[in-house]
């Protein structure tokens, strides 16, 4: 397998014509840091308007933010990150016990793929965890013994935080906090976990395609300190530098069409490390609204997207994850 042995060739189905990691990424100097919200002044009244309006700024210039004092459990994380690193550290056919379907979407395996046939420099196992009903647990590996719980209550946990997030949104948007938490409320929750190993030629590969995401809300967490995440803002590509303890959260175009437009939902890639692996446990809360995405009719705009039907939506946002040109939501414009 190419991931496991440096010396080997890079096979051709990861090398990308374009430099993969290596265009237009700003310099250490003139980079700017994402916004950092913090979780605890927005509970506290004192501070509450103030880090609600960075809150709002955050999400509509960048469409990302570094969450600090996020009130998760941190053993919680802690058990999340080390039935991770185990699970990928296990030989190959035991994580192929839930390898990926043909066709299919949950379980191990490769899972970002341009339209180029090329390949992404990372592993990968995409289990949905919410509805509880449609938990598929043949998915969800049975090693390490602990990662089901790992992952059970990992998840509660993250809804928990959205639940927060979206409370303080709704805020900044003017509009009542039901009317945006109803949109998320018992829909899809999943889970990517993502392994990114080192690679002698960086620049040859990259580790995720440019993409926006299709769901609603992203919260990523760093395993480790390896950097490789980077976000568009003004045609240039920004290294993020995860604050330790910090989640990366960040505005899906789900999320972009429910605030008419107000949170921009932006592009994002994954470089890779010569030397160093890293791991991430990202979790995409899904939204609707009766099965539709559109704008909320209580922000009492002029809607700028057209409502579309829910499988209709995912076909076009997967077409646009292929072909990795113009976002699907802005084909909806009015
Ligand atoms: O692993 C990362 O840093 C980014 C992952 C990502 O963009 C995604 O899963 O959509
Ligand atoms: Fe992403």
């Amino acid at each position: 397998m190419a991931f496991a042995d440096p010396h080997l060739q890079i096979p051709d189905r990861y090398i990308r014509a374009a430099g993969g990691g290596g265009v237009v990424v700003v310099g250490d100097g003139e980079s700017l840091e994402l916004p950092v919200v913090d979780m605890a002044r927005l509970l506290d009244p004192e501070h509450r308007e103030a880090e609600v309006a960075l809150l709002g700024s955050a999400c509509r210039s960048w469409g990302f933010f570094q969450l600090i004092n996020h009130g998760v459990d941190e053993a919680v994380i802690q058990k999340m990150k080390d039935n991770t690193v185990q699970f990928f550290e296990l030989p190959l056919e035991d994580k192929n016990t839930v390898a990926v379907r043909p066709g299919g979407i949950e379980g191990f395996g490769h899972h970002f793929r341009s339209s180029a046939g090329k390949l992404d420099w990372a592993e990968n196992l995409i289990v949905e965890t919410q509805p509880f009903q449609q938990r598929n647990l043949e998915f969800w590996p049975s090693k390490p013994p602990t990662f089901r719980d790992s992952i059970d209550k990992y998840a509660m946990e993250m809804w928990n935080l959205t639940t927060r997030l979206l409370r303080f949104m709704a805020s900044d948007l003017g509009v009542e906090q039901e009317t945006l938490l109803a949109a998320f409320h018992g829909k899809r929750q999943t889970f990517g976990l993502h392994r990114y190993p080192p690679c002698r030629h960086p620049e040859k590969v990259i580790g995720i395609s440019p993409h926006s995401d299709g769901f609603g809300l992203t919260l990523l967490l760093q395993v480790n300190d390896t950097l490789g995440l980077q976000v568009s803002k003004d045609g240039r590509w920004h290294p993020v530098r995860p604050l330790p303890g910090a989640f990366i959260v960040n505005v899906g175009e789900i999320l972009e069409v429910l605030t008419n437009g107000r949170y921009k939902s932006v592009f994002h890639r994954v470089a890779i490390d010569a030397e160093r692996g890293r791991v991430t446990v990202v979790v995409f809360q899904d939204a609707c609204i009766n099965g539709l995405v559109k704008p909320l009719p209580e922000l009492g705009e002029t809607p700028r997207y057209r409502a579309i039907g829910k499988s209709e939506y995912f076909k076009g946002h997967t077409a646009e994850v292929l072909g990795q040109g113009e976002r699907f939501i802005d084909t909806l414009k009015k």
